[in-house]
């Protein structure tokens, strides 16, 4: 777990050996004690370096231990013997040190790094802080400002930026471990007092930093707690002495380390990796199924969706056919392209990607290219229009992809004469920021297929997730009813503004009423008369406020009958000073509007509190969310709590909707579920799933233990 040698007779080497990032599990911070111990002792010794195995220093502390008791060495006394230690030691950094890591390599008397290294102090991303000296050594290194902007945001450095920060002296491009051995000889003799970060002096801090971040992080970080731990440690190093300062650091680190918080960003960390380990209903499985390489690929529609998709790949060096039929959409999207790319440009002061995108009216121009996106507008006659043609010009090996949001991924695939080679892949807007991608397999999707969707994903930097076909596949499923409920509060007293501060309240970065106002109240309109909800395909003769034998509001539909859009047309939800405009202000027009609905239907207003809209908005969500893994549309509960953080601004520090359900106790969403359900008989999606009083009967299980409850996938292979 950690490996000594000697080398030219007087350094001792240790060797961080626990892959894959050599985490420091309790197995290994003893065998570090251990080693340095034995190397400190010995008189042939002169000089130590630290360095990690299979080229990566170290990724920090073990996180997986968190959970469990901690046993083992702690790492403040390991790191405080280094540091006092009276021969030098030089960590030599390769891949990362991040967090423990660094704070190890802090205690080290010097740091030479590798020029492709990175190092940094993430832990307030696992709702922690750095308390392995960390908040206290790195003020002393760099300077207060620069280490609390570094802490509270987990910011990764790298390592050119590191030395001009002074987090390390000296970068190299060559072998990191042999620089870092000839350099500790050079400095063996050397005094050391002076290179122990717990004995410098501190700077006086520029006036109001404190107070300033304070507020900043308040605004920015949505209830998270662990931002505000940060600035208390660091504020500690700035005023305190060094044993005073590591004294508060250890008493925050001991609020964090069991709140719920802590455990729903850690179990975030997980969720995200192991959606990677995707696996299929017909038992095929990321394991066993191989990826194919995408040289070029092209867009179809270059509109909001089309653009974005373009720029992300480019941005991964592919190279794309952006076609578009209409001549003023093709004209704009070139040049909205053209200038994200070239802002990218500036701002790596490197040169415009754009010779990697061919724009042109004609499909056939799609000939040659390894792999379609058609993000054209969710039409499903134009759609099968689109696919039929791409089955006859594109090579036989293309695969061919969707980027709809809801509509029937099967139906595209059964007009080609390649069904296998069809999957969805659906980005969210704006595509080049947004980092989730659904991969949506289809009946006849091949392994093959999901394996590339989901690699071009990673290769585009997305959170990519494997998910079923049905409409609205997991995320915008689940989005569906929780925006009915939140229209539903309307028609009974709640104002926009009264459900958007409860939701915001609870940590979304927007309510839902504002991220309808920015999207545009006609983009669910269309998605309504879509589905024969409202415009030519209703049912009128059923009451005002049910369609197909259910509730249903029609006040956005009314709305956008006025041609009240949102921001684009200055009135949506909120009223905004022009079109375009981005400040959301209560509207009266909007209350007087909803006060007629009201009176129209004979809708008594009544008082609504904010636990009422969390529950009537969350539970219907996450009951769904139930119901979606009973289907077998998600593979874990880890794959809707991903699609909810990355791409509907679930708050990070609450895990996501499954993992909330878990905090709150599975026995209350059943038991608040049950009631609304009682309360509302007209709303079907407010019955409990099977699945969730399934769990319930079984004791509530802890949420790493529901895929045991999930219908067995079978190998269809
Ligand atoms: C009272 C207690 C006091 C304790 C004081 C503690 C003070 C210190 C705290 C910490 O150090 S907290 C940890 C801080 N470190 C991090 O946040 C780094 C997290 N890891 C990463 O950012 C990345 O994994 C990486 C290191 C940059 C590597 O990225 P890469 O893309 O190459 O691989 P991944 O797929 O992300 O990871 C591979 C594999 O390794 C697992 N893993 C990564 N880091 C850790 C870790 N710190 N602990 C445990 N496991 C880790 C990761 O889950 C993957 O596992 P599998 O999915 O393959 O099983």
């Amino acid at each position: 777990m950690a490996k000594y040698s000697r080398l030219h007779g007087s350094v001792g080497l240790i060797s961080l050996a626990n892959p894959p990032v050599n985490a420091l599990s309790s197995v290994v911070r003893h065998a570090i004690s251990e080693k340095v111990a034995k190397a400190f002792r010995d008189p042939e010794v002169t000089c130590v370096v630290i360095c990690g195995e299979n080229g990566v220093f170290c990724g920090g502390a073990d996180i997986r231990e968190f959970a469990s008791t901690m046993r083992g060495p702690p790492l403040v006394p390991m790191i405080d013997a280094i540091e006092e230690g009276e021969k030098p030691v030089v960590a030599a950094i390769e891949g990362v040190a991040f967090g423990g890591g660094l704070e190890l390599a802090l205690g080290c008397h010097y740091r030479i790094a590798h020029y492709k290294a990175r190092v940094g102090l993430p832990e307030v991303t696992l709702g922690l802080l750095p308390a392995a000296g960390g908040t206290q050594r790195l003020p002393r290194l760099t300077g207060v400002a620069p280490a609390l902007q570094l802490i509270t945001t987990g910011r990764h450095v790298a390592a050119p930026e590191a030395l001009k920060l002074g987090i390390v002296d000296q970068v190299t491009e060559q072998n990191t471990v042999e620089v870092a051995v000839q350099f500790a000889k050079s400095v063996v003799g050397q005094a050391l007092h002076n290179r122990r970060l717990s004995l410098r002096q501190l700077s006086c801090p520029p006036d109001g930093l404190f107070e300033e971040t304070m507020a900043q992080i308040k605004q920015r970080a949505r209830g998270a707690v662990a931002p505000i731990a940060c600035v208390q440690a660091v504020k500690a190093a700035a005023t305190l002495p060094f044993k005073a300062g590591m004294d508060k650091e250890r008493d925050l680190m001991a609020t964090l380390f069991n709140s719920g918080q802590a455990k729903a960003l850690q179990y975030s960390f997980f969720a995200q990796r192991s959606v990677a380990k995707w696996n299929l209903p017909n038992g095929a499985h990321s394991g066993i199924s191989k990826a194919r390489a995408v040289h070029r690929a092209a867009v179809i529609g270059l509109g909001t969706m089309g653009r974005g998709i373009v720029v992300s790949l480019v941005r991964a060096g592919i190279s794309v056919i952006a076609m578009e039929t209409n001549e003023k959409q093709l004209h704009t999207g070139k040049k909205m392209v053209i200038a994200i790319l070239e802002k990218d440009a500036q701002k790596h002061n490197a040169a415009p990607r754009a010779d990697l995108v061919h724009f042109t009216e004609r499909l056939s121009d799609l000939s040659n290219v390894d792999l379609v996106i058609e993000a054209v507008y969710e039409d499903m006659v134009l759609k099968k229009d689109i696919f039929k043609q791409l089955s006859m010009i594109c090579k036989p090996d293309a695969f061919l992809c969707t980027n709809t949001s809801a509509l029937n991924v099967d139906e595209l695939a059964a007009v080609t004469g390649r069904p296998e080679m069809v999957v969805g892949m659906h980005f969210f807007a704006p595509a080049h920021v947004m980092k989730l991608l659904e991969v949506v397999y289809g009946q006849h999707s091949s392994p093959e297929a999901v394996a590339t969707a989901m690699q071009l994903g990673k290769r585009l930097g997305k959170v990519s997730v494997a998910v079923g076909n049905c409409p609205g596949f997991v995320g915008n499923r689940m989005m569906k009813l929780y925006v009915e409920q939140a229209h539903f509060l309307l028609e009974e007293g709640a104002t926009p503004e009264q459900v958007d501060e409860a939701l915001e309240e609870f940590g979304f970065a927007m309510g839902i009423f504002k991220v309808s106002d920015l999207s545009g109240l006609d983009v669910g309109w269309r998605v309504r008369k879509e589905a024969g909800l409202t415009g030519a395909g209703v049912d009128w003769k059923e009451p005002p406020r049910r369609r197909q034998g259910r509730r249903y509001s029609p006040l956005a539909d009314l709305l956008c009958e006025k041609g009240h859009l949102g921001q684009k047309t200055s009135r949506g939800w909120y009223l905004y000073e022009k079109p375009g405009g981005r400040d959301p202000k209560p509207d009266q027009g909007l209350h007087s509007f909803l006060v007629e609905y009201r009176s129209k239907y004979g809708l008594k207003a009544r008082r609504i509190d904010k636990d009422e809209v969390l529950e009537r908005c969350l539970f219907s969500l996450i009951n769904e969310g139930f119901c979606i893994l009973d289907d077998g549309i998600a593979s874990g509960p880890e794959d809707v709590d991903v699609i909810y953080v990355h791409g509907y601004g679930w708050p990070r520090h609450r895990g996501g909707p499954m993992f909330y359900a878990d905090m709150v106790g599975l026995s209350k969403v059943l038991e608040r579920l049950e009631f609304y359900h009682q309360a509302h008989p007209d709303v079907p999606y407010l019955k409990p799933s099977p699945l969730l009083r399934k769990l319930v009967r079984n004791g509530s299980p802890p949420i790493r233990e529901w895929r045991e409850f999930l219908k067995r996938p079978h190998s269809h292979l």
